[in-house]
């Protein structure tokens, strides 16, 4: 298991993490989301030994991770770390060869990431010859090439092409599959809920909301009701009783619904303006929990 428990970090007096805890079991993938500057690359950072916490640690099988112990762990830092001059092949044996391959063994993984992320045909290139997105690649193959048990990648999809997206995300899903625990960062929450089994979102120094997609829909299920009247030519749904219009489009409605307002009170309301041709509870997408959690006003502690 992975464990990030209670971390605290300030800068100067900007306290930054009040106390992040979640956990990663072995083969599962962790979304890691939160405002621009809300913590992650710093609770990253503080993982891999480049930042150190005011207070709380982060476990690996039971063990505070130290510096032997993250030769083991793979991580993609934010503002990447290639060297532009050096060669795709080399740079990437390299970083297996940092991490205790030997020679042949390193040059042999090395060819082997790069066939996988396909950069087969670049490996004798310069890496500041490729594009940006080609180079996200080659940190992806230095970060997977040393066979890490674990992964740590700060933003590994921004940049990438849909095609660039596709592999990265068949190679993370190998390596979680193979029973690596994947933590990554990410502000493209349509990946993180079509990729994770869990998710974290930081607000306000602490996780607002930690678990599966599922889990936190169903915190927020039974709110909002989408309701379509293709004839509706009025907005007809504000003036029942504990009704928010959240969207409204050519009859196509989202509401949200306050605690004991009645659905079949605004059914009714519907069709008194028309006919009603969808009528159902909506599940809340990650995107719209992201807003709901970010945007509560106390910071309430919630695990899963
Ligand atoms: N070395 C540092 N010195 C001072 N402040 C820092 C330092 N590193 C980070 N910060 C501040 O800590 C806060 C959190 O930054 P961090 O980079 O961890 O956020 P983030 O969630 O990764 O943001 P983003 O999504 O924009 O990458 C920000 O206010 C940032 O300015």
């Amino acid at each position: 298991m992975l464990e990030f428990d209670g971390l605290h970090k300030s800068f100067g007096d900007v306290r930054v993490l009040e106390g992040v805890g979640f956990t990663v079991a072995p083969g599962s993938m962790f979304g890691f989301c939160g405002s621009n500057g809300a913590g992650k690359t710093t609770t990253m950072r503080i993982a891999m030994g480049l930042v150190r916490a005011d207070a709380g640690e982060v476990r690996w099988n039971g063990r505070p991770l130290d510096q032997a112990s993250r030769r083991r762990v793979g991580y993609m830092p934010e503002e990447r770390g290639l060297y532009p001059k050096m060669k795709v092949g080399e740079q990437v044996a390299y970083f297996a060869r940092l991490h205790g391959l030997g020679a042949a063994a390193a040059a042999t993984a090395a060819d082997e990431w790069l066939e996988r992320l396909g950069l087969g045909a670049r490996r004798g290139d310069a890496v500041e010859k490729l594009s940006l997105g080609n180079q996200q690649r080659v940190q992806l193959a230095a970060a997977l090439v040393s066979r890490p048990e674990v992964l740590i990648l700060d933003e590994p999809f921004s940049g990438l092409d849909p095609i660039g997206v596709d592999s990265l995300a068949e190679a993370l899903l190998g390596q979680a599959r193979a029973g690596v625990p994947v933590v990554f960062s990410s502000h493209q929450l349509d990946l993180v809920e079509r990729l994770c089994d869990s998710v974290g979102i930081l607000a306000r120094g602490r996780m607002v909301a930690t678990g599966t997609v599922d889990e936190l829909r169903h915190r927020e299920s039974g709110r909002l009701l989408r309701v379509v009247v293709p004839d509706a030519d009025a907005p007809w749904a504000s003036s029942v009783p504990g009704v928010r219009v959240v969207s409204e489009r050519a009859g196509d409605t989202v509401l949200e619904l306050a605690d004991g307002a009645d659905d079949q009170a605004v059914l009714a309301a519907a069709l008194r303006t028309g006919r009603v041709t969808h009528f159902a509870w909506q599940q809340p997408s990650l995107v719209e929990l992201f807003r709901e959690a970010v945007a509560a006003p106390a910071p309430a502690e919630v695990a899963a």
